[in-house]
Formats: C-alpha cells, structure tokens, sequence
C-alpha cells in the first residue's frame, strides 16, 4: 500500500477523551505535529494529562527514552478553538459515539480545512459515509478504527465509505503504518470486522453467565484458556464500559437485527451505573 505520506505534517485530533489522547500520542510519538482540541479546557487538560501519564509508564517500562517522550509532549498543542486546526493536513475525529455530533462536527471541519485536508473517523459501529455525506469531499473521508488502548494495541481498522476514494483508504494505511500499527480494511457495513463480531461475543458471554453456564470466572476462565484470547467477554465488557458496549449493541441491534440483541443483564447494569472499571464496578469489582 503506498500513500502520500509528505502531505501529511500537522495532525488535528478532535475529542481529547480515552481514543482522542491517545491517537494524539500516537501522532506526536511518530514526529507530526498535533492540536487535540475538546470543548471545555478542563477536559483539554485531562487530555494532555492522560497522555503524560501514558508516556511516563513507556518511559519507565523501557519502552521510550525520556528525550522522545518530551519531545512526543512537545508537538502537542491542546485547545478549545475548532479554528486551531484550520492548517491541520488531516484531521481525526475522536468524539462521542452520537451521529449528529460527529456530522455537525465534519461539517465544520469541511468549512475550514484546505480542500485537500483528509477527515479521519474513530467512529466504532456509525456509518462513514453518513458521517462523510455531512462533507463535500466524502472521497477523502475515511474510518481510522483505533483500537483500545491506543498506544498498546497494534491494529488499526481502516474503514471505507461508499465514496471514499482509493487514494485515501491507501493514505489511511501509510499513515496507520506510519504511527507504528498494522492494519485491515473493512467495508461500510455495520460494526465492520471488529465490533461486528466482537459485541454479540460479548452478549453471549454475558447471557451465558445470567443463564447460569457458569460462574463468570469460569466463563472468562474458558475463553481465555480455550480459545487464547487475552481476556474473557465479561472481563472485557467491563474494560471496554458496559454502557459502551450497550450503546455498541443497539446501533447493532438496529442495523443487523435480532441476532444483535444487547443481553438483558447487559442492560440491566447500565441500568443501575455500574459501568465495569470506570465506575468500580461491573462483572468484577475494581479498586
Ligand atoms: N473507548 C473505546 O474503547 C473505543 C474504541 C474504539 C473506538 N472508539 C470510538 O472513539 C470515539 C471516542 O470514544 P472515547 O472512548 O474516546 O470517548 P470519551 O468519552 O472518552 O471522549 C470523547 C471526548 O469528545 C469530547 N467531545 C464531544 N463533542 C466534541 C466536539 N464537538 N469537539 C471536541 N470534543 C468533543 C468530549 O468532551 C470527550 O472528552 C467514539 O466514536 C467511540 O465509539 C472508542
């Protein structure tokens, strides 16, 4: 795969939450320039925080020099203002999973950037050429699918839309490559490789424990000892956030049918806010 990697040397990255700080390490960490804008400076900084801590534990795990994490921190500007990516040559959009956010978004991303500026998506189930048609350059609008955590995990899933061109799926790679990761391409169909199959295994884990299959331990037990995955679907559920996966499962459930249908206990702990991790607790209980 082969694409014009010299056009691209300032990085916009919008949405400074879990993906959006990490894509910007990323970024930074492989030598572009980058503004990671969010819409509160609090959150700019929680942002920028994230990203020192993630840079400190490469650091000390030996994984990174101090010279290049302060140099990867050093090409990170935050800010509120849309306008401060206005030079950016491509831009990636790692806001919330909502379709009239990420389109009013693109939208006024189209308005700013140079004609010729690449719009990147983190979208994890929405369509691309939905968020693309907000856009009148749908040909250079892609889905660039990171993976959580950004800085550890080595795929990223390249998403093609109905309009988006061969030149800017071929780009998507180069640059996916460039930041250290490998990639795949899926087609614009729901949930594309990943989650597609991903949320109904989860599903299935959770039904499978309310069915009383087995204890949670021994369901997460068995998919890890049995099929080598490095976690099991209730432990993962509970990284990934229950209501992430809920909200996964619906957008699912609404594009594919019943065979998507989110688990009733899914459901019934989002219910009741316990999120997995985040909130301390979900299957497992967290410190
Ligand atoms: N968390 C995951 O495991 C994961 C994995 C792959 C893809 N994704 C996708 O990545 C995207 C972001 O997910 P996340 O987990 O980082 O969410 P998050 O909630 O951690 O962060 C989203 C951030 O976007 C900000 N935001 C909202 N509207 C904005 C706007 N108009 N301009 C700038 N910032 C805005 C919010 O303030 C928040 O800080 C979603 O589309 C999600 O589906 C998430």
């Amino acid at each position: 795969m082969h694409g014009d990697l010299d056009a691209i040397e300032r990085v916009g990255v919008v949405g400074a939450g879990t993906m959006g700080s990490g894509i910007a390490q990323v970024a930074a960490t492989a030598g572009y320039d980058v503004v990671l804008r969010d819409i509160d400076p609090d959150l700019v900084e929680e942002g920028l925080d994230r990203i020192d801590d993630s840079l400190g534990r490469l650091v000390n795990r030996g994984d990174m020099t101090e010279a290049d994490a302060e140099a990867a921190r050093d090409r990170i500007d935050g800010t509120t203002d849309l306008d401060d990516l206005g030079s950016c040559d491509i831009g990636i959009e790692a806001v919330v999973e909502d379709i009239e956010i990420k389109q009013d978004l693109f939208s006024s991303l189209d308005d700013l950037v140079d004609e010729d500026t690449y719009l990147a998506t983190n979208t994890s189930t929405l369509s691309i050429t939905s968020i693309a048609s907000a856009t009148d350059r749908s040909e250079r609008v892609v889905g660039l699918h990171f993976m959580n955590p950004v800085p550890i995990m080595d795929g990223v899933e390249v998403v093609v839309g109905e309009k988006t061109s061969e030149a800017t799926a071929e780009l998507a790679h180069t640059f996916a490559e460039d930041l250290g990761k490998e990639t795949w391409e899926a087609d614009d169909k729901p949930g594309f490789v990943t989650n597609r199959i991903l949320i109904p295994w989860i599903n299935e884990g959770i039904r499978a424990f309310d069915e009383g299959v087995a204890s949670k331990e021994d369901i997460d037990r068995g998919m890890t000892l049995g099929t080598n995955v490095p976690m099991g679907p209730l432990e993962l559920a509970d990284h990934i956030g229950l209501d992430v996966a809920l909200h996964a499962s619906e957008t699912l459930h609404e594009e594919l049918g019943d065979r998507y249908t989110p688990a009733y206990l899914l459901k019934r702990k989002v219910a009741a806010g316990d999120l997995g991790k985040k909130t301390g607790e979900g299957f497992y209980e967290y410190d």
